[in-house]
C-alpha cells in the first residue's frame, strides 16, 4: 500500500470567526482531536456561491494570522426559495428574526430546508483553501426553544420533534450540519497533515504577532462565564 506523506504543521489549527456560539460546538464536536485554537474576527464576505465565499474567508483569515486556519460559512437555505436566503440568512435574521424566516414561507406549501456548513481549511495565504460541507435536512417551523442561537429555533431536523433550539446541545451536535461537515475535516486532517509544535509558548503567538490565545481550559472556563453573565443579562433584559 503506497503510504501518504503528511504534511508537518508547527502551529495550531486557528479557528477564525466572530460569532461564539460556532466556536462554541466547535469545541464540543472536535473536542481535543485537534490542535485548535481561536481567533475572534468577524471577517469580509463575499457575494456568490457557498463554497466561493467560504474559501475567500480561509485566504482573508490565513493572510491575517499567518498559518493555518480554518474557518465556515453558514446558510439556510428554503428548498421553495431555491435556496434563498442561503449565505445571506445573517441579514434576513437580523432584518427579520425568525417570525420573519417563517413569513418568507407564507405562500409556499414546502416548508423544507436544510441547514449547509462549509467548512475551508488553509495552511496560509497562498495554498488553495480545501473546503468540507455538511448538511442536515428539515422544515421550518414557528420558532419554539431558546433564542441564543440565530435561528436554530425554527428549524426542525428531518426524523425529531423538536427544533435545534429545543434539543440538548449533545444531540444537536450529533446531527448538525456542523457536525457533518467537520467530520470531514477531521478525517482528511488526520490523513494528510501533522503536528509538530515547538513549545507552548510560542503557540500563544501566532507567526503575525496576533495575540491569539490557546485553547486552555482556564480559557474556556473564563470564556464559559463570560456567556453565562452574558445570558443572564439577556434574559434579565427580555423579562422586564
Ligand atoms: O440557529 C443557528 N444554528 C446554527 O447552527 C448556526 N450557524 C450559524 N448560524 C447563524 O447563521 C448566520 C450565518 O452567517 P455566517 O456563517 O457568516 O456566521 P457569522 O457571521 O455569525 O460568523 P463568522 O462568519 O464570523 O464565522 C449567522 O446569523 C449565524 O448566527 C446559525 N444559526
Ligand atoms: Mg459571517
Amino acid at each position: 500500500m503506497a503510504s501518504v506523506t503528511k504534511v508537518v504543521l508547527s502551529r495550531p489549527v486557528t479557528f477564525v470567526t466572530g460569532n461564539a456560539k460556532k466556536l462554541e460546538e466547535v469545541r464540543s464536536i472536535l473536542g481535543h482531536s485537534l490542535p485548535l485554537q481561536s481567533h475572534k474576527l468577524d471577517l469580509p464576505e463575499l457575494q456568490g456561491e457557498p463554497e466561493a465565499i467560504s474559501k475567500e474567508k480561509a485566504r482573508l483569515a490565513a493572510e491575517k494570522i499567518k498559518g493555518p486556519v480554518l474557518v465556515e460559512d453558514t446558510c439556510l437555505c428554503f428548498n421553495a426559495l431555491k435556496d434563498l436566503p442561503g449565505p445571506y440568512v445573517k441579514w434576513f435574521l437580523d432584518k427579520l428574526g425568525n417570525e420573519g424566516l417563517n413569513n418568507m414561507l407564507m405562500a409556499y406549501e414546502d416548508k423544507s430546508a436544510y441547514a449547509l456548513c462549509v467548512f475551508s481549511f488553509a495552511t496560509d495565504a497562498d495554498t488553495e483553501p480545501e473546503t468540507f460541507m455538511g448538511t442536515t435536512e428539515g422544515i421550518i417551523v414557528p420558532p419554539r426553544g431558546p433564542k441564543d442561537f440565530g435561528w436554530d429555533p425554527v428549524f426542525q431536523p428531518d426524523g425529531y420533534e423538536q427544533t435545534f433550539a429545543e434539543m440538548p446541545k449533545e444531540e444537536k451536535n450529533k446531527i448538525s450540519h456542523r457536525y457533518r461537515s467537520l467530520a470531514k475535516v477531521k478525517s482528511h486532517l488526520e490523513a494528510n497533515y501533522e503536528f509538530d509544535i515547538p513549545s507552548e509558548t510560542d503557540a500563544n503567538n501566532d507567526s503575525a504577532g496576533n495575540d491569539v490565545e490557546k485553547d486552555t481550559p482556564k480559557k474556556r472556563k473564563r470564556e464559559e462565564d463570560d456567556e453565562a453573565a452574558h445570558e443572564e443579562t439577556k434574559h434579565k433584559k427580555e423579562e422586564k
